[in-house]
């Protein structure tokens, strides 16, 4: 069951084992003094002595230290778990396949909030489940003692009741499952209404049919369907109690003919059966949460083996080529296709590129172009091994890329994606060149808008296009030899789209860095070194540096 188990150290384990031991002991200690003492009350004794008010003493301390000692090592223990559970979910996301992501953020969500908070909320009741074992076997131990018969009864009616206890947690099992589906689809929606939430601000009639359509639907359906479930898990426990009651009825009607002993003595047996019922309880209201706790653990785990490729520390760049070392990226007979949906999986009808032969070499400015859909951004995502899967061979410097140097060969590449993200701060930097940064922003012209200090820049309040222009200088300073920009200058006025193309990228040329830009900015094709297009998923030569430009540039 995921690592729950592996987290819990064994040196840990004996700690939480032989307190939970101390703890559970001491309150059946405080049972069997109670008893003593309705003993003594009922045999009209003195129990004003000295004598048990130390022994009350001590038992009160060993009960104080051992619980505070077991709920102590228990709550660190359920901390460890809750921030283990979530590095290792994020860790697996870390290295996980974009798309993966993409298309599991709900039940990523779903996963780190409900299933962490499970598995977290479980390791906390092992205090109680821990103390109600020892009582619950304690009393029994106990009333073995007292009377065999009275022992096998309890044992019959105990058994009686978990079976029927665990067929319905059987015929529950289901509906736990079905809940926790239904949180993957409430997080989706979640996730819709608070990604899309300048569109429903817009046109309030979209988050109400949210509501309507998704939310509404679920949040009914997890009602009745966790209402039922948790009735089932009341009545099997009412039954259970109903059993025990009756026991208890039992003993009293007909104690003449089961045991021959002193009415004390059943007033003792009664006021165990008692403790007896709460520890049972307390060991059965743990039953529902272990099933949450497997479907939980198993929905990390299934979530782990989805997106699970690789891991993290071999995601690293173990060596990045400078810019001055790079020479040259060739792609040969590349090709990719979607999985496609579920229904076209047989046809296999995903939409596919290539084969496609491409090169860029270093200091030189590649443009692709090509109408929507065309399959621009499939290519340069299958470039950057944000798809993976592809058919074909890859050079850089003459070096095929293989599973050994593929962490190098993705070092190659700083992107600035048409849906960029810009974070708070600058990651994944070891030095910084604050110089370079100003020259950047200096030439963005952001210079008045943005200052840079411990490791983020000053402004976040920038137009789209601002941000680009920030976006651009955050991927130039890693200083990586190959920039890829898709549709950069998009959200760009006129005045700088033309610096761009004809003061920038010179510059940046200048430099060394080699960029692959997609663009649909025709006027300016005949800056380019190569110029491809992209047709339906094939990627032609327009032309190469020394052919006939101004063909193209009438495109
Ligand atoms: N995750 C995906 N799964 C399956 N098919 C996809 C996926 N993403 C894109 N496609 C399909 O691949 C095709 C090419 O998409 P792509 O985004 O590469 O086009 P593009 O040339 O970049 O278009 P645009 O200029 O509109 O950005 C599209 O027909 C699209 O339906």
């Amino acid at each position: 069951m995921f690592n729950f188990i592996k987290l819990i150290n064994p040196k840990k384990a004996i700690s939480i084992f032989v307190l939970g031991l101390v703890s559970g002991g001491v309150s059946f200690l405080f049972l069997s003094f109670i008893n003593l003492m309705v003993g003594i009350i009922l045999s009209k004794q003195n129990t004003s002595s000295i004598n048990y008010i130390i022994y009350f003493c001590i038992l009160l301390f060993g009960f104080v230290w051992s619980r505070r000692a077991l709920s102590y090592i228990i709550i660190k223990f359920s901390q460890q778990v809750f921030w283990k559970l979530r590095s290792e979910v994020l860790h697996t996301l870390l290295a996980a396949n974009f798309y993966q992501i993409t298309h599991r953020k709900g039940k990523i969500y779903a996963s780190l909030v409900r299933d962490v908070g499970v598995l977290t909320g479980f390791s906390l009741s092992i205090i109680n489940f821990l103390s109600a074992l020892v009582m619950t076997v304690g009393c029994l131990v106990y009333l073995g003692m007292q009377s065999t018969p009275l022992l096998l009864m309890t044992l019959g009616v105990s058994v009686f009741g978990t079976v029927i206890y665990w067929i319905g947690v059987y015929f529950n099992n289901k509906k736990l499952k079905y809940s926790r589906e239904l949180e993957d689809g409430f997080m989706k929606s979640l996730l819709d209404v608070l990604d899309g939430f300048r569109e429903i601000h817009m046109n309030p009639g979209i988050g109400h049919d949210i509501y309507d359509r998704k939310i509404r639907k679920i949040s009914n359906e997890s009602y009745l369907n966790n209402t039922t479930a948790l009735a089932n898990f009341l009545n099997v426990q009412i039954i259970g109690e109903v059993l025990f009651y009756s026991l208890i009825a039992s003993i009293l009607f007909f104690s003449s003919y089961f045991i021959q002993e002193s009415p004390e003595s059943i007033v003792k047996y009664i006021f165990i059966l008692l403790y007896l019922l709460g520890g049972i309880n307390s060991l059965m209201l743990i039953i529902p949460q272990i099933v949450n706790v497997r479907i939980a653990a198993n929905k990390i785990n299934q979530l782990r083996q989805d997106l699970h490729t690789e891991t993290f520390d071999n995601l690293k760049e173990t060596s990045q080529l400078s810019i001055a070392e790079f020479n040259e990226l060739d792609m040969y007979d590349i090709s990719f296709r979607y999985a496609g949906t579920e229904e076209s999986k047989e046809n296999n009808n995903g939409f596919a590129v290539g084969p496609i032969n491409f090169s860029i070499k270093k200091g030189e400015t590649v443009f692709i172009y090509g109408g929507n859909g065309s399959g621009k951004t499939t290519l340069i995502n299958v470039m950057l091994g944000t798809l993976k899967g592809h058919a074909g061979t890859i050079k850089y410097n003459d070096i095929i890329v293989d599973s050994k140097n593929y962490n190098n060969y993705r070092a190659l590449f700083s992107v600035v994606f048409s849906d960029f993200y810009l974070f708070d701060e600058l990651y994944g930097f070891d030095t910084i060149d604050k110089d370079q940064i100003d020259e950047y922003l200096e030439l963005f012209e952001l210079k008045d808008k943005v200052t840079f200090n411990n490791q983020s820049f000053s402004s976040n309040q920038l137009s789209t296009g601002q941000r680009k222009r920030l976006a651009l200088i955050t991927a130039l300073i890693r200083f990586k030899p190959i920039l890829v920009l898709d549709e950069w200058a998009a959200d760009q006025d006129p005045i700088f789209r033309k610096k761009f193309y004809t003061e920038i990228i010179p510059l940046l040329k200048d430099k060394g860095y080699s960029v692959i830009a997609i663009t649909h900015d025709d006027k300016y094709y005949h800056l380019a070194d190569k110029l491809y297009k992209m047709e339906n998923g094939q990627l032609s030569l327009n032309f190469t540096e020394g052919l006939a430009k101004k063909e193209v540039v009438k495109l």
